[in-house]
């Protein structure tokens, strides 16, 4: 198999990306996905992104996780969005669907600001907070998160029997100025710590900014820097929520195998 290939990264999460319009990728080989992603035996990466042709849309991405588990993906999907720009299939706008739903975007300089499902609720998990922002997230608040045990305590959580068949992924954060706050992933489906998750950091900014009488919360990872603006409604939900950030293209490669 000669499989052409792209990869992105969005503030260090990173993917594998593929212009499969014509349909060609096996999508039911997860074998394959997880080759493709490890990160000693295929290219690596934190997932996996196919481009396809959708009616009514500029495309469809389809995100597998490491494992080959789907979900939706938000610095993948700004990373689709980037490389849908470079393939000419759209301009500064777009609107594309993902496994959560339409979702449109806009893209200058690099920047991607992505909108966001709604969030129908923020629900209270023990003394955290859960919320789903296309994918499951669990969020605690800690003193400290750069010394926090991300991989050990969010293994336990995503494993615990709260989140069982599925799992959660699991964020930990400090905040570090009134509009600001510092977040550690530990992202299901990669089953470790990655350097920044684009829906994990959004369920972050709306619970931080709901308690905090904030509507635009800027967030720092150990990937890079993220931003997150939202409207609350009165009955707790969240609307026009958008994620911005930027999504780079790192190298291309053909996969012979
Ligand atoms: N691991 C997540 C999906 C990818 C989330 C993350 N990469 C993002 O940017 O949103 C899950 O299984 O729900």
């Amino acid at each position: 198999m000669n499989l052409s290939f792209y990869k992105y990264q969005g503030t260090g999460n990173d993917f594998v990306m593929i212009d499969d319009r014509s349909e060609v990728f096996p999508d039911t080989n997860l074998n394959l996905v997880q080759q493709l992603c490890d990160r000693k035996f295929g290219i690596g990466a934190d997932g996996l992104i196919l481009i396809r042709n959708k009616e009514d849309f500029d495309f469809e991405m389809i995100y597998f996780n490491a494992d080959g588990s789907q979900s939706m993906c938000g610095n993948g999907a700004r990373c689709a969005v980037a490389f849908s720009k470079f393939l000419g299939i759209i301009e500064e706008k777009t609107s594309f669907l993902a496994i959560d739903g339409p979702h449109t975007a806009e893209i200058s300089d690099g920047l991607v600001s992505l909108g966001m499902g709604n969030v129908s609720s923020i629900d209270n998990a023990g003394q955290d907070f859960f919320v789903n922002t296309g994918s499951p997230h669990h969020v605690r608040f800690v003193e400290n998160v750069d010394e926090y045990p991300v991989v050990t305590t969010g293994a336990d959580i995503r494993y615990s029997k709260t989140y069982e068949p599925k799992g959660t992924n699991v964020n930990f954060v400090t905040p570090i100025a009134a509009d600001q706050i510092h977040v550690r992933t530990y992202e299901r489906g990669v089953e470790n710590e990655t350097l920044s998750c684009g829906t994990g950091v959004t369920a972050c900014a709306l619970v931080y900014g709901d308690q905090n009488n904030q509507n635009e919360v800027k967030i720092k990872t150990p990937g890079g820097n993220l931003k997150v603006q939202f409207e609350s409604e009165v009955d707790g939900s969240f609307k026009n929520i958008i994620l911005i950030g930027p999504a780079e293209q790192v190298f291309q490669g053909i996969w012979k195998n």
